[in-house]
């Protein structure tokens, strides 16, 4: 149509057609930069994606500071400084509503020998998918929400709300040191902020979204010790008790072939279904065998799409990640590891907690231990305790949210939940009480974490098209009410 709330709108997705190859190049110098929070030793590059996320935030005039969040142990009892976490903001002006984003720029490892097509850090278009690793998770929103605020400025158009940004180096690990933070700054830096916005999750389909829950995780490390050191399973194999026979004993006791976690009490918590929940994911767009060829199994554990989204959002999950100590390279080695640990996590749902989940896991590893009988030592420990987060898709930032999709995509968005975890969306909402949403401009094929992440050139521009019309949409609904 041609109202005036058009016309600007247009004017606005006009710039960003206009820049989009500027935009593309930009993720191609973020996603350069090695960012791997899971590496201690790459810590550096962490505060180097950080570093380049407050220049651009100063080169539109925003103010920065980074903040210090305190030291991680590391398992060599050494303690090293986290990354700070930037919090910025723009001149305020007290009738607009404020809006505050959060984002990170720390990644998944990834090395070219994993499996990926292209060099992992070099930005590379192929069949309009830029693909690197961060590219969707999350350099390509982070940087989507920068270009959205530069798009006013570039039109000289007033912004119609202000604007705070939280970008952290962390999350990908746990967001260390995020959560005090919040809890130092709840009165300061939070006080004016009435709405928070996450973009760091996918859609479910082809068509847009807006995400209204996320599942929450623990990370349990479950460490067997022998001997004192590595032996000659020629000359110690059948006479002593191997710490890997005792872990494969642990690991294989957590869940059986179905999926099921046979963790005593563990699924107790989990929320009912109710018959009004069950008829939500009727609607949702899911194609059971696209899904199956974009991940490349011959079969799901459950056969229809109500199933495997309820697995994904409604229910807890356990996946074993890795075992360390363990012989891993190619060609054969016929050693007896002397330690081993192994990784993995447990997605959780409302009305789970992590606490009691970390104890009721710890003890089913102990009596499982028990019975082993074994001379070894069982050391388990966990990490990251994410509770899950749920909003309400009625609160006003939802309301702009769809109106914001429905400008730029032509569409009302599907309202999903998501199976990941965004570990500190549930404090931003139980610490500062404010409204926290999610907007999500990742694709359902983006591999987050995985081999060839990418993100589409059509998802990163019109993701930016949505953040500045979003701006627009919450001033508009403040305006009306
Ligand atoms: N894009 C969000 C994301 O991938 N978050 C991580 C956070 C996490 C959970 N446990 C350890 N890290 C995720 O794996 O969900
Ligand atoms: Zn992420
Ligand atoms: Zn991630």
């Amino acid at each position: 149509s041609s109202s005036p709330s058009s016309a600007v709108l247009q004017t606005l997705f006009q710039y960003i057609n206009d820049h989009q190859n500027e935009f593309v190049q930009r993720l191609g110098e973020w996603v350069a930069v090695k960012s791997d929070s899971s590496n201690q030793a790459l810590w550096g590059e962490v505060r180097k994606s950080l570093n380049m996320t407050s220049d651009r935030i100063q080169a539109m005039g925003g103010q920065v500071e980074f903040a210090e969040v305190g030291t991680k142990q590391l398992p060599n009892g050494e303690s090293v400084a986290l990354p700070p976490v930037i919090l910025a903001q723009f001149k305020r002006d007290p009738s607009k509503p404020t809006v505050c984003f959060y984002g990170h720029t720390d990644v998944q490892p990834a090395k070219k020998e994993d499996g990926w097509s292209t060099d992992p850090y070099t930005l590379t278009e192929i069949n309009g998918n830029l693909y690197g690793r961060g590219a969707t998770d999350n350099k390509g929103p982070v940087l989507a929400w920068l270009h959205a605020v530069e798009t006013y400025q570039g039109t000289k158009q007033e912004m119609p709300v202000n604007i705070k940004i939280i970008v952290e180096g962390m999350e990908e690990v746990g967001s260390d040191g995020l959560a005090e933070l919040i809890r130092q700054r709840n009165d300061s830096f939070f006080s004016d902020v009435d709405y928070i916005v996450i973009s760091d999750n996918v859609w479910v389909s082809r068509h847009p979204a807006l995400t209204y829950g996320t599942r929450g995780s623990s990370y349990f490390f479950v460490e067997v010790e022998g001997p004192k050191l590595d032996l000659h399973s020629g000359v110690f194999g059948g006479s002593i008790q191997e710490p890997m026979t005792d872990l494969i004993a642990l690991l294989g006791s957590l869940l059986d072939n179905t999926g099921k976690i046979l963790v005593p009490g563990l699924n107790d918590a989990v929320a009912p279904l109710t018959e009004e929940e069950k008829k939500l994911y009727e609607d949702i767009h899911f194609d059971l065998d696209e899904m199956k060829k974009t991940a490349g199994v011959k079969r799901f554990l459950q056969d229809n799409k109500e199933g495997i989204l309820m697995a994904r959002w409604r229910y807890p999950s356990l996946s074993i990640h890795g075992i360390e100590g363990a012989f891993s390279d190619p060609g054969s080695k016929t050693v007896i590891p002397r330690r081993v640990i192994g990784k993995f996590s447990i997605r959780q749902v409302p009305n789970m907690e992590p606490a009691v989940v970390e104890t009721q896991v710890k003890k089913h590893l102990e009596e499982v231990f028990a019975k082993q009988k074994s001379p070894n030592t069982l050391k388990v420990t966990t990490t990251v305790g994410a509770k899950p987060w749920m909003a309400n898709v009625n609160d006003v930032p939802y309301v702009a949210g769809r109106k914001a999709v429905k400008a730029v995509f032509g569409e009302e968005p599907e309202l999903i939940r998501e199976g990941s975890t965004i570990p500190i969306a549930n404090n931003f909402q139980e610490v500062t009480g404010k409204s926290t949403m999610m907007l999500p401009i990742s694709g359902h094929d983006d591999g987050e974490h995985s081999q060839n992440e990418k993100i589409s050139r059509y998802n990163f521009i019109e993701g930016t098209k949505l953040f500045a019309a979003f701006f627009h949409e919450l001033a508009q609904l403040q305006k009306d009410s």
